[in-house]
């Protein structure tokens, strides 16, 4: 690693269908976004770790040797395949001054932080002494997957640190290039890639709880893709879509949402099973649909995308996950005519509009409009971008360089 370090980064996501459905083993459609987490990896100096969270405003710092003897505290294994042990984190809280029910952002992101690094260096070698930076583009906590791409960052980033994985830069090579031309995930070989994606799914665990894997393996692997159940299949075109991304700003916790569906499909199973198993039809529909389309797609295709995504918002309601901004969200966008759908675990966070091709300009500007008027904020994006990269310091402009100067 030189001096000057490196640049990993990862993106966030857009689950078109099957959130929540997925965590209970149904299909799940999503695609990466062109908003990214950046992580700068520098060496340390006096055998330190630092991390710097500007997003969550956390600066902290500790001993090297000190990590390596609590690493020694964690008698149970640590391994990808395992989930993190409860006495394990409780260990962790306690060394961080964390409460034991903390679910507060910055206590997540040092508790995960934590958990990776130790879990990490013990699989692979010694603690590192790095200074480590992370930013993003991603609205943090709104459903457009900032925990995973933050976890894929950390597992890229602490098994690079590690030597666990290979470096796919050559001496002085520059990056930027090679991150805006490639269309898919770069660098690392698959297996490399595989391993990043499994770190970054213990991460996810330790801030979710029970995770189903789909927001970190995008932000891994990138593009356009369906996951059920660990599966990760490519969908096998991917035509231009439009989106308008909302965000209503209504704070919420995928963990709580997660935990409260589990909650009604064991009250109500007879009831809330078949709900899921419409969200899983929703999905195939939709592929089936996506599949079909040429990679420019003409107006025809869009009426049952759009009648897709109020099917499911209703049954995301039903499921206990809508939130009224939601509502107020998918109302204004149908006064002009366009039909939304809430994103990523709901009860707040983002909603999802789609722009057909035949919608007029118009239209699209009174709808943003009237959306900003809700005190919503809304922006397009494009959709399908690539995976985690890591790129060499010469990619880190001067935005990269200014947010992470900041406290
Ligand atoms: N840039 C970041 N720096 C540090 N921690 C982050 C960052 N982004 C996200 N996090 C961690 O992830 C948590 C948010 O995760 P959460 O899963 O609730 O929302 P999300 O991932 O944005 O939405 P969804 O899971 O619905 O896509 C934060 O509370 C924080 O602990
Ligand atoms: C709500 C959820 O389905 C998606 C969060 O982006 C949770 C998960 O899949 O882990
Ligand atoms: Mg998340």
């Amino acid at each position: 690693m030189s001096e000057h370090g490196l640049l990993v980064s990862a993106p966030g996501k857009v689950i078109l269908h099957g959130e929540h459905a997925v965590v209970h083993g149904k299909a799940a459609l999503a695609v990466a976004l062109g908003l990214r987490t950046f992580l700068r990896l520098r060496p340390g100096g006096g055998e330190r770790l630092r991390i710097h969270l500007p997003g969550v405003g956390v600066r902290r710092e500790w001993d090297v040797a000190e990590l390596s003897a609590l690493r020694g505290r964690l008698t149970a294994d640590f391994d990808e395949s395992k989930s993190p042990g409860v006495e394990q984190l409780d260990v962790l809280k306690e060394f961080a001054g964390i409460a034991a029910d903390a679910s507060a952002p910055d206590s997540l992101a040092i508790l995960a932080f934590l958990y990776m690094c130790l879990a990490i260096s013990a699989k692979y070698g010694d603690v590192p002494s790095v200074d480590i930076a992370v930013w993003s583009e991603l609205p943090t906590g709104a459903g457009l997957g900032s925990s995973a791409a933050y976890a894929v960052c950390l597992a890229a980033a602490l098994l690079h640190a590690c030597r666990a994985i290979s470096c796919p830069l050559k001496d002085g090579e520059a990056t930027a290039r090679f991150y805006f031309e490639s269309s898919r995930s770069q660098g690392w070989p698959e297996e490399e890639m595989s391993l990043i994606n499994s770190w970054a799914f213990q991460g996810e665990r330790v801030i979710h709880g029970n995770p189903s894997g789909v927001d970190n393996a995008v932000g891994t692997w990138g593009g356009a893709l369906r996951y059920q159940s660990g599966k990760i299949t490519s969908l096998k075109r991917v035509p231009t879509l439009r989106i308008l991304l909302t965000n209503t700003k209504v704070p919420r916790s995928t963990k709580v949402l997660v935990a409260g569906v589990k909650e009604k499909i064991l009250k109500f199973p007879a009831i809330m099973n078949p709900v899921l198993d419409s969200i899983d039809a929703i999905s195939q529909e939709c592929q089936s649909v996506l599949e079909a389309m040429p990679t420019n797609p003409s107006p025809e295709y869009y009426p049952v995308l759009e009648e897709l995504f109020d099917i499911n918002q209703h049954h995301l309601n039903v499921i206990g996950v809508g939130h009224p901004s939601l509502d107020r969200l998918c109302r204004v966008t149908a006064s002009h005519g366009l039909h939304s759908k809430l994103t990523g675990a709901g009860g707040g966070g983002c909603g999802i509009t789609l722009l057909p091709p035949d919608a007029t300009p118009l239209a699209v500007e009174a709808a943003k409009r009237d959306l900003c008027a809700c005190g919503f904020e809304c922006w397009e994006t494009d959709i399908g971008a690539p995976g985690v990269t890591l790129h060499s310091s010469s990619a880190l402009n001067a935005e990269v360089l200014h947010a992470l100067s900041e406290s």
